[in-house]
């Protein structure tokens, strides 16, 4: 059945606007942990976060995401564009390249932080985009990079087959998570779709576990446009968070201001056949 707005009608219709839905690299995966390959040369992940390029927190329609400034001056070296952003409350003067990068695990090279995002269901039993042996966790968090070494902006890095880095992390039904709050405390301003608000002085490394162990694997966007430039590493273990902490996500709105109210109920993409590909762990 072709449907007039099949973006609007999740994951199953995609295909239709997006053929690459069926392409050969597309996330997320089950990760069937017997058939992962451990590979020694895979290096520790080295992420260096700089809290005050943290910049707005906004409700995209579709998910949650802390924007971060990612502008990189043509030199290559990084400028902080201050002029079109919101007010900046950083104190530091140092117009070096600052550090907001993700190096080591499998990546050859330079990530920058671009955004972090997450993904929930309807319930808490299931809300992850990957799975662990056919277990869903109860949401995920998306850390996005680019590879600002070889490109020079986002958007063309998310062309590329080595375009993009998402670290991934499970969010486990448990404890009220108290670093997690600093982004749930704020959704009430946020809960029209377009909605931001300012967001500064966050570093996303205190939402990562303990141990960055990790399952790494070539994948694709998992929401349109589906482009395959993601280098994925799923971190092994989980962050906790509890169910009131899950309702205020749910409580966010896919709507705009003069829609009909509808609640983001759920945002993930179901598992995307392996089509042959490695899954590797350190
Ligand atoms: N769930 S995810 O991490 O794969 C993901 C998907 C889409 C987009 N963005 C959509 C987009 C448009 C052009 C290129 O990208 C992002 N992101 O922007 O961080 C992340
Ligand atoms: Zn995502």
């Amino acid at each position: 059945m072709k449907l007039l707005f099949p973006c609007l009608a999740g994951p199953a219709h995609w295909k239709e606007v997006f053929p690459v839905a069926n392409g050969d690299r597309q996330s997320p995966i089950d990760i069937k942990t017997e058939e992962t390959k451990y590979d020694p040369s895979l290096r520790p992940l080295n992420p260096n976060y700089d809290p005050a390029s943290a910049k707005i927190i906004l409700n995209n329609g579709h998910s949650t995401s802390v924007e971060f400034d990612d502008t990189v001056n043509k030199s290559g070296s990084f400028q902080p564009n201050r002029s079109s952003l919101l007010p900046d409350f950083s104190c530091s003067d140092d117009e070096s390249t600052a550090t907001f990068v993700l190096t080591g695990g499998p990546l050859s090279g330079t990530y920058r932080l671009r955004q972090i995002h997450f993904h929930w269901g309807s319930n808490d039993e299931a809300g992850s985009e990957h799975a662990v042996d056919g277990m869903k966790y109860a949401a995920e968090l998306h850390v996005v990079h680019w590879n600002a070494e070889k490109y020079s902006s986002f958007v063309e890095a998310a062309r590329q087959s080595d375009g993009l880095a998402v670290m991934a992390v499970f969010l486990k039904i448990g404890e009220c998570n108290p670093q997690l709050k600093k982004i749930t405390d704020r959704l009430d301003t946020i809960r029209i779709k377009g909605k931001r608000a300012l967001f500064t002085n966050f570093d996303p490394s205190c939402l990562l576990p303990k141990s960055l162990d990790y399952w790494t694997y070539f994948g694709s966007l998992t929401v349109p446009p589906l482009l395959e430039s993601v280098i994925w590493i799923v971190l092994r273990e989980p962050i906790s968070v509890c169910s009131e902490q899950l309702a205020k996500f749910r409580s966010l709105l896919s709507t705009a201001e003069d829609e009909v109210a509808c609640c983001l109920l759920r945002n993930y993409r179901p598992p995307q056949p392996l089509k042959g590909r490695e899954v590797r762990r350190n």
